[in-house]
């Protein structure tokens, strides 16, 4: 079938407010730069091209996992957040992490969909460790817009910097800051097992929320979920990458477009999730525009309203999260006063994964 034609497009972004794709204060010094606890992780744009990256194999570290977690649990203790998604982890240090911990760490986050770790001194490991944990889990993805550490392209800064006049202009237009996705759709093999690690938060507010498209899937009734089954939708990167060029920022990596099953299969636990979210997907191949539009807007609704399999995660000093890009949709909250002199400050890595698996092959 024949995928969705593109048009270039300079409109408003279906962008993160949270995301800057340039420096974004005058003569490109950051605000608060002087303030910030972690001055290296300001976000950087190294004018580096990155090609396209070639298929390669991936073998889920949670299917090598001792199903029970004996290795994790000798330690660990796991509370849950809510019935169908999301976990609190603790009395372990991810430094002190043997592979086979990791591999049970992988197992955990594939079921419970994401997983909170209190207290970690994972922000203060430099980067050349934080990438070298990151790579356990998969392939180290290079974000084409954000700003990111130098020397190390898989790191995607995430970094709101007291400039709320760009929070202001944004509401101008927009009603709310939830831009619900998962992260880098649009690879052939996106990622899997995504980290995001605080480095400054603000007082209250700037939370992060989840909801479990495996639950969302599971709530559909048979004959619906049996059509969902024989569809593919195209993702993109165009609009990303059009939108900072268009407003002066850079794209790295030439704009990709992949067809994925809007069901896909967990390679771990063989649970069935949606795959659609509202910020790369272009359509359903096949459809027609208003077809389109109107099923994929039915299953995004579907997945944010639905409180029931959701969970919102604050962010404390120290905290990082490891969640499943394949079984979820995520969105920050921008609801804090970017005024007040603690940024927003945090990085993302996320390792790419399988060729999504599809649920009728
Ligand atoms: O800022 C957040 O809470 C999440 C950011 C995010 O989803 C992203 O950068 O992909
Ligand atoms: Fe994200």
């Amino acid at each position: 079938m024949a995928p969705h034609s593109l048009e270039p497009t300079e409109e408003a972004p279906s962008y993160d407010i949270n995301l800057p794709y340039k420096p974004t204060s005058e003569k490109g010094q950051l605000k608060h730069a002087g303030a910030s606890k972690y001055p290296q992780y300001l976000p950087k744009w190294e004018p580096v091209f990155f090609p396209p990256c070639p298929e390669f194999d991936f073998l889920d570290p949670a299917l090598r996992a001792d199903k029970d977690k004996r290795t994790l649990l000798k330690d660990a203790q796991i509370k849950h957040i809510s019935p169908k998604m999301g976990s609190e982890l603790s009395g372990v240090q991810l430094s002190s992490m043997s592979d086979a911990a990791k591999d049970e760490l992988a197992l955990l986050v594939s079921e419970r969909k994401c997983v909170v770790l209190r207290d970690q001194d994972f922000a203060d490991w430099g980067p050349a460790s934080q990438q070298n944990f990151a790579e356990y889990f998969g392939k180290p993805n290079y974000q084409p817009v954000t700003g990111s550490v130098p020397g190390f392209p898989a790191f995607h800064i995430i970094h709101r910097d007291g400039n709320q006049a760009e929070i202001d202009k944004f509401f101008e237009h927009k009603l709310t800051s939830t831009l619900w996705h998962q992260d880098v759709s649009y690879e052939r093999q996106p990622p899997g097992y995504v980290i995001l690690c605080i480095l400054q938060a603000p007082e209250v507010g700037g939370d992060t929320v989840f909801a479990s498209t495996t639950e969302a899937y599971n709530r559909l009734s048979p004959g619906f979920q049996s059509m969902l089954e024989d569809l593919r939708a195209t993702h993109s990167s165009e609009k990303m990458c059009n939108f900072a060029r268009a407003n002066g920022g850079l794209c790295r990596k030439d704009p990709i477009r992949t067809s994925h099953p809007i069901v896909r299969v967990h390679p771990v636990t063989g649970e069935k999730s949606l795959f659609v979210n509202g910020e790369f997907i272009r359509g359903i191949d096949g459809w027609k525009d208003p077809e389109s539009d109107i099923l994929l807007n039915f299953l995004t609704d579907h997945i944010t309203k639905g409180h029931d399999f959701q969970v919102r995660l604050s962010w404390e000093p120290k905290s990082v999260v490891i969640f499943d890009n394949r079984t979820t949709c995520h969105t920050a909250t921008v609801d804090y006063d970017a005024r007040s002199d603690k940024d927003r400050h945090m990085f993302r890595l996320a390792p790419m994964a399988e060729v999504p698996i599809p649920a009728k092959k």
